[in-house]
């Protein structure tokens, strides 16, 4: 479903993206690991748009979306959530999700309003998937901090994705909330069919939820495939205890 192949982003004459590679098959949850500074967040910033490539290419469903608009890769099927909250604080938690049901729904229809009913409809189906349906008329500034983050992945499912990018997605949270994003994201890829491409730095997590690992250190690609293999891989153990080779 992505395809990324030596994929290249300088910052200044900083390499911060040397030579990427990754594959996301259909139905899948995918981890992208690496030490602090391997381009983690760069490379989705690529991938989802919000930075140009200098070279190599981005292909999703067949389609190569290298350097495209954000905008028009989410209107391709791709969503994601960012390090930072990114809500609406001033709008209710169901208005902040309806926004993007209803912005997908423009996209999508170019010439035909979608019925309020059916937009509403829609909204509530995504708050009762993650668990927001209680929460549904609370400002969003009231909400803790675990129940913000899941608000923004709400907002992410609410474009109705195929592909779903989630960057650290449990930064800052407790293990109790933590817990909770495992249970969501096995909940989106088996009930709801979505795949999905994470960045973490919770070890457990990713062993957990994760078929397929691909590890970046220093921009470039050193491994990626099954989590066991990764776990044995020497060049990803030397990454880790910051020996390169
Ligand atoms: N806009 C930018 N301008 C200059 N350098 C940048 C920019 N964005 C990232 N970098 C540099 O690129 C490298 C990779 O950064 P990036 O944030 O992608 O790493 P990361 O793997 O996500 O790190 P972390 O795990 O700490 O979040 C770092 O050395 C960073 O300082």
């Amino acid at each position: 479903m992505l395809q990324v192949e030596r994929l290249k982003k300088a910052f200044d004459g900083f390499q911060a993206i040397s030579d990427a590679n990754l594959s996301v098959p259909q139905g899948e949850v995918v981890a992208v690991i690496g030490p602090n500074g391997a381009g983690k967040s760069t490379l989705f910033n690529l991938i989802s748009g919000h930075l140009q490539a200098d070279s190599g290419h981005i292909r999703f469903l067949n389609e190569d979306i290298t350097n495209l608009a954000p905008y028009k890769i989410c209107h391709k099927g791709m969503a994601r959530s960012f390090q930072l909250i990114n809500i609406f604080t001033s709008l209710t938690v169901f208005e902040n999700v309806q926004t993007a049901v209803i912005a997908k729904h423009r996209l999508d229809q170019k010439f035909f309003k979608p019925s309020k009913r059916l937009v509403v409809e829609e909204t509530l189906d995504v708050l009762e998937s993650l668990g927001l349906l209680e929460y549904k008329d609370r400002s969003c500034s009231s909400l803790s901090y675990g129940d913000q983050k899941v608000l923004e992945i709400a907002i992410a499912v609410g474009s109705k994705p195929t592909l779903l990018l989630l960057d650290e997605p449990t930064a800052g949270m407790s293990s109790e909330e933590t817990q909770r994003i495992v249970n969501l994201i096995k909940h989106l890829s088996r009930e709801k069919g979505l795949s999905i491409l994470i960045t973490e730095h919770d070890m457990d997590l990713v062993f957990d939820v994760a078929q397929k690992i691909m590890v970046l250190h220093q921009g470039k690609t050193i491994a990626q495939g099954l989590p066991q293999d990764i776990r044995n891989d020497k060049s990803v153990q030397n990454a880790y205890l910051g020996e390169t080779g």
